[in-house]
């Protein structure tokens, strides 16, 4: 995107959520992530693109053995609204008999991370769980209940921590929501 223009959505921008606020709620989450699965020996699925950064803060605080590789599904591709589900990396074939736990950044409608436990058990996963940093408050039923989740988000478009807006802006250290016209 145009840095000015990249530039002036931040600016337009309301905060929702701090970086110290969304470092605490990574930190609580590694505490029950461990107390759930710390003896599980987990291979731990990293949603691309929008979970690095949640996944980059979270790894070094769950000190147990476990397991790291990643998925790619993009359903926004750069948009502010969902479209088709796309696989561009595809479960890891070791996922067969483990148990799994998949890391995103946000479940909006939840139909990517519906998609990836269908996918994930179909290829043999044992047991499937799943923590996402934000979970929006989109006031409908959604068809999966994240096992863990960090932070509620508003039902407005979100960005920082990851999260993209028209691709810009996933290195921020804080959320924001992007201004209503
Ligand atoms: O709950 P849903 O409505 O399905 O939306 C959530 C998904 O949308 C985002 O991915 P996106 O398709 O934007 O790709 P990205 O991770 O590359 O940003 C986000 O990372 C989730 O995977
Ligand atoms: O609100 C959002 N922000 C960024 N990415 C997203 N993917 C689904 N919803 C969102």
């Amino acid at each position: 995107m145009d840095p000015e223009r990249a530039r002036q959505i931040l600016e337009q921008a309301d905060l929702i959520w701090s970086a110290e606020q969304v470092a605490s709620a990574v930190r609580r989450l590694a505490q029950e992530i461990t107390a759930a699965l710390g003896d599980q020996n987990p291979l731990v699925l990293s949603v691309m693109g929008g979970a690095v950064v949640f996944t980059g803060q979270l790894l070094p605080l769950l000190s147990f053995p476990l397991d790291f590789d990643t998925l790619y599904v993009s359903r926004y591709r750069g948009n502010t609204s969902g479209a088709d589900v796309q696989w561009r990396i595809e479960p890891p074939e070791r996922c067969r008999g483990r148990v799994v736990l998949v890391l995103d950044d946000i479940l909006d409608e939840g139909q990517t991370l519906a998609a990836i436990r269908e996918r994930l058990l179909g290829a043999g996963t044992k047991a499937f769980h799943s923590a996402v940093l934000a979970d929006k408050d989109i006031g409908q039923p959604k068809p999966i209940r994240p096992d863990f989740v960090g932070l509620t988000v508003p039902n407005r478009y979100v960005f920082g921590f990851g999260m993209d807006v028209y691709g810009a802006w996933r290195n921020l250290p804080a959320i924001y929501a992007l201004a209503q016209r």
